[in-house]
């Protein structure tokens, strides 16, 4: 029987399985146990919890001490007695995803599971994850709406989706209409435009990262996000090798945010085919792979490019274009256009072309049109530290066996939802004000900017403008 006794702390009859509301509003960090315990009378009893900051050992204890008939007890941690485990969703390199229920509003969401201990907050804050998710607040990343540390070990909790984009290519039987993938590609841009446009850049894009639930999809894994303010050269780049650009594949270390572009790029092919454009079996083969397909690219298209350090590749594999119609038959004229490189080489521009404020003169535009900004003027711009930070660090630096609770964002907010397509290039839109459904193509000219083009900006002058500090999210404190 749950919920017999009453609760040291507010004194009500019982709390189920959910824990001490009047706690948790109290205290930022509170520790409490379900007790399920067998008492001489042969009945069970459970408690719902026993004083706050207490650990297991005291409150095993108190128990003994309040409760002389206990036989057996069975003690849940914070985070399994507000949500209940379902299955196993995803296993990836850094953390295995389950699908779960929160107890509290009978909601399902998504618990991504590091696989690395974690034995200080700082470091949490410190993850790509953390920092770039819980900036971000648009309709087309997945949200992050909490994150656990209990007894060193990282809990992400993310709203729930149904599918990968992967595992609805390959349960697919027939092509997916161009309807169908102008919706998906019009709602990924609509999503990595936000992310860039709020300094950030994913890295790490693929159909296994873009999750769906209907028709809607969303970006989501940011464990390999950087900020776009970050300084150069990046060395830590892992990104899945069908989906990597050339330039890193060169190992380019100034590499932009059009890395993300080239994904786009590869995934709107594979769309179209349902099978990966560039599936490379090692680095080399990946390279020889673009070749075969886009051609050997020369000083004339890709200047940048050929300076890197293993460009001699391009010495070997000495490629004409394909036809690539003979690759994905099934695309319409536009639909090569978006995805074919170097006949509009300039494209990326106009992803990037928000506005005219100096708040978006950042990567493209900024390389393109505003001259740098030395060093030391950038560091100017550096981002305040959140609130939220503080929320934490204070007094919460190493209670590491404790559980420590951040929620983020609650299901029905939308704060900061700069979503703003407002501000981006008709072109690129398309029909974006009528309801995801079909994704038109803009202009006559169709589609309209480079997704698989080689972007680089590989002469080291390229200076972040400044920090493009996201707004905060409100601080949701305990409830
Ligand atoms: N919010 C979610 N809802 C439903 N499924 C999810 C969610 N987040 C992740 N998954 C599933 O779990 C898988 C792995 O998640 P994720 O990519 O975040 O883990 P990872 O360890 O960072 O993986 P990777 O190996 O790509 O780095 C995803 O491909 C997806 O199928």
């Amino acid at each position: 029987m749950w919920g017999s006794g009453k609760c040291s702390e507010c004194g009500e009859d019982k709390h189920k399985a959910t824990g001490c509301p009047k706690l948790r509003s109290i205290a930022p960090v509170c520790m409490f146990w379900v007790m399920h315990s067998h008492s001489s009378d042969g009945n069970e009893y459970s408690f719902g919890c026993i004083g706050k900051f207490m650990l297991v050992d005291t409150c095993l204890y108190a128990v003994q001490i309040l409760y002389k008939d206990v036989k057996e007890l069975l003690v849940l941690s914070p985070l399994e007695v507000q949500y209940k485990f379902i299955n196993e969703i995803g296993d990836g390199t850094c953390g295995n995803v389950y699908k779960a229920l929160n107890i509290e509003n009978n909601e399902i969401v998504a618990i991504k599971k590091m696989k690395r201990k974690f034995y200080f907050w700082e470091e949490c804050m410190n993850l790509c994850e953390a920092k770039s998710l819980r900036k971000l607040n648009h309709t087309n990343i997945v949200k992050l709406k909490e994150i656990v540390r209990e007894n060193h070990e990282l809990f992400f909790i993310f709203e729930h989706m149904e599918y990968n984009l992967y595992q609805v290519m390959r349960e697919r039987q027939n092509p997916f209409t161009e309807g169908e993938i102008r919706n998906l590609m019009s709602q990924v841009l609509q999503g990595l435009a936000y992310m860039h446009k709020n300094g950030y850049f994913h890295r790490d894009l693929k159909p296994e990262n873009l999750l769906v639930t209907h028709d809607v999809i969303k970006i989501a894994d940011f464990g390999l996000a950087r900020e776009v303010t970050s300084e150069p050269p990046y060395t830590d780049y892992v990104s899945t090798r069908w989906y990597r650009a050339p330039e890193v594949l060169l190992k380019s270390s100034f590499y932009t945010p059009a890395i993300d572009m080239w994904a786009v790029g590869a995934i709107l092919a594979e769309l179209f085919m349902l099978s990966p454009l560039f599936p490379g079996e090692s680095e080399i083969d990946q390279i020889y792979r673009i070749c075969t397909i886009l051609g050997t690219p020369d000083s004339s298209i890709w200047p940048d490019g050929i300076l890197l350090p293993h460009s001699t590749y391009f010495n070997i594999f000495q490629f004409p274009p394909a036809d690539i119609w003979d690759i994905i038959p099934n695309a319409s004229l536009e639909a090569i256009d978006l995805i074919l490189v170097g006949q509009l080489p300039k494209l990326e521009l106009k992803l990037w072309d928000f506005g005219t404020e100096s708040d978006d003169c950042f990567l493209g535009l900024t390389l393109a049109v505003q001259p740098s900004i030395p060093e030391r003027d950038a560091g100017k711009h550096v981002i305040q530290q959140p609130r939220e930070d503080f929320l934490f660090y204070n007094g919460c630096q190493d209670h590491s066996n404790r559980s420590l609770f951040w929620p983020l964002l609650s299901s029905d907010q939308n704060i900061n939802d700069l979503t703003d397509i407002s501000l981006l290039p008709s072109s690129y839109i398309l029909s974006s004000q009528a309801p995801q459904s079909t994704i038109s193509v803009g202009e006559s000219s169709g589609f309209t900017f480079p997704s698989v083009q080689p972007t680089l900006l590989d002469n080291g002058a390229f200076r972040p403008m400044m920090s493009l500090s996201a707004p905060i999210p409100n601080v949701h404190s305990f409830k």
